[in-house]
């Protein structure tokens, strides 16, 4: 878990290699305990083969080549975990997949769909497959290890039959009694115990180097996937690194203050530590140093920024200009897959651009603290999180060191239009919300949705608010009657920080409240305007505005 979130971007969440790799490490990491044993079996098997050489040694020293031909077996048992291990990775994409259909079948929400559409037998066959796959693998693997292990027995045995001969030899010539034979068997009977023990003590560690290996694998690829671009990487080719898209839009001036930039004061009440008590986040800071400033003046840029996906052949944002001024309320409208989602990504800092820079009041966001610019960020999402948590915690994460005021948490419901909500649960604030609870509280996609919305609403003092369709489970006259409520407190928030506010609806009844609308199409901006001015562009916007309004006539 901290390996995986170690990081404050997530690219590499992105990347199926790193499914993989976690789908072989979550088995594997139970191999840590195993491996602890190993280690001090280990120890207590030297010290008794150490005893056992000593005693071969002194009824003969031919004998003590006998714990010599211990060497195959132990070099064949680690050749066999090799290869076993070998098929484990290969088969990996396989586990994962099976793994995923056999937690499809087991998960309520899913279960709708599947017998509905009467999908069990085919989640069914398609497991089956995946995993006759990997096990087809390993039992290959398995099967040739065996082999391999058994000839390495194979040399310890001759060895075993070698020292019984020469004693018997000796007891044959007079030279030695029937008691030194029977010890010599006796003997040697337990150093093939102990070799059987060594072969696996010896895979037990060798996997637990593989765990090792394994994580350190991931950590690198967390660290390389997710490693934003250097401060003033290039802009792309034709897009100078400063560029205005001068939108007349009337917005509310932020209030003067003195210096825009680096308030310690402000700072400190934003600052959580790595305390986890206290909360905050102890992921690795890949970004730069700097402070975000206390209140924004100029707004957000992005400068011809381009992103392409780990993996992804062509880039889903091209050379993207955008000028997103303090204090206005920006709407991003677009098809399905036109992007809006991903420039929402790319202003939070989860993903880092390709190419181009994204400024926020002209310091470029990868020379900012990831951290510090995230604590200034308040956020919901379509696909939000279930936080299985009492109610108050669920709203409450939104701002983790407040997760226990009531009076912030009451507020956050409110803005979000969902006060009536906590009412309506048994024990209020203190209701365990979800099924790991055994009393938990079991609510609807749109309670929850509300409360996710609550937790959007628990940081007081944003530069960034984020909504990217937070609100697709309420109906059409909901959502704006929300966001037109929301668009006045985030006036009233921009007064005091000059944040700015981004939502993403495909719903043009509320897009019509923002101040700049920004329509995203073919990978980048096809026009930035208010409502008015877009309309009378009579363009893209006019368009899918026109075939919206129509419908709902
Ligand atoms: N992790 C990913 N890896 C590769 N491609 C991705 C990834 N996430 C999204 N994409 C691609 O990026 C494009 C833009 O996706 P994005 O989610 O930003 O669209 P969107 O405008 O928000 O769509 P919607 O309105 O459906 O939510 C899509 O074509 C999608 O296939």
């Amino acid at each position: 878990m901290d390996v995986t979130n170690g990081s404050s971007g997530m690219a590499h969440v992105e990347r199926p290699d790193f499914a993989d790799k976690i789908t072989v490490l979550e088995q594997d990491v139970q191999q840590l305990r195993v491996g602890l044993q190993a280690v001090l079996t280990g120890v207590g098997l030297a010290v008794a083969m150490t005893l056992t050489t000593v005693v071969l040694a002194v009824l003969h020293p031919l004998l003590l080549l006998l714990p010599l031909a211990a060497v195959p077996p132990l070099l064949a048992g680690r050749r066999a975990e090799r290869m076993v291990n070998r098929a484990r990775e290969g088969g990996a994409e396989s586990t994962r997949r099976a793994l995923g259909l056999f937690r499809l079948s087991t998960d309520a929400a899913a279960g709708k769909e599947l017998r509905i559409f009467g999908l069990t037998g085919e989640v069914r066959r398609r497991h089956r497959g995946h995993w006759q796959d990997a096990t087809r693998r390993l039992w290959r693997a398995q099967l040739v290890a065996s082999l391999v292990r058994m000839t390495g027995q194979l040399a310890f045995t001759a060895g075993y039959i070698g020292a019984v001969l020469v004693i018997l030899r000796d007891a044959v010539a007079g030279r030695r009694g029937v008691g030194d034979v029977i010890l010599v068997v006796t003997i040697a009977a337990q150093v093939n115990q102990q070799v059987a023990a060594a072969v696996g003590v010896l895979q037990d560690l060798q996997r637990l180097r593989s765990v090792y290996r394994r994580l350190d694998e991931v950590h690198d690829l967390v660290r390389t996937a997710d490693r934003p671009a250097p401060p003033g990487y290039a802009a792309a080719p034709g897009h100078p690194a400063s560029v205005d898209h001068p939108v007349s839009v009337d917005l509310p001036t932020p209030v003067d203050e003195p210096s825009p930039v680096d308030h310690p004061g402000s700072v400190d009440a934003w600052s959580v530590g790595g305390d986890p008590t206290s909360g905050g986040d102890t992921a690795r800071d890949t970004g730069g140093a700097g402070l975000p400033p206390a209140r924004l003046r100029e707004g957000i840029r992005l400068a011809g920024v381009t992103l392409r996906y780990p993996g992804g052949s062509q880039p889903v944002v091209t050379g993207i200009d955008l000028h997103l001024p303090a204090g206005a309320t920006v709407a991003v409208v677009g098809e399905n897959g036109a992007g809006k989602t991903t420039v929402v990504k790319l202003l939070c800092g989860l993903l880092a651009p390709t190419s181009g820079r994204i400024l926020v009041d002209g310091v470029e966001l990868g020379e900012l603290s990831v951290p510090r610019w995230r604590e200034r960020i308040a956020a919901g999402f379509q696909d939000f999180v279930r936080f299985e948590l009492p109610a108050r915690h669920t709203v409450g994460v939104g701002d983790l060191p407040r997760r226990d005021d009531d009076p912030a948490v009451r507020a956050a419901l409110g803005r979000a239009g969902a006060e009536d909500l906590i009412g309506q649960l048994d024990a209020g604030l203190d209701t365990p919300l979800g099924r790991s609870h055994t009393d938990g509280a079991e609510l609807s996609g749109g309670q929850w949705q509300k409360l996710a919305l609550g937790r959007a609403f628990m940081r007081d003092d944003p530069l960034l608010v984020v909504l990217d369709e937070p609100t697709a489970a309420l109906d059409a006259e909901a959502e704006h009657a929300l966001f037109a409520r929301y668009r006045d407190q985030a006036r009233e928030v921009a007064g005091r920080t000059g944040a700015v506010s981004v939502f993403v609806s495909h719903r043009f009844s509320t897009v019509q409240l923002a101040d700049v609308i920004v329509v995203l199409a073919d990978g980048g901006v096809a026009e930035v305007g208010s409502h008015a001015d877009l309309l009378a562009a009579g363009g893209h916007y006019a368009e899918m505005f026109e075939l919206q309004a129509r419908a709902y006539r």
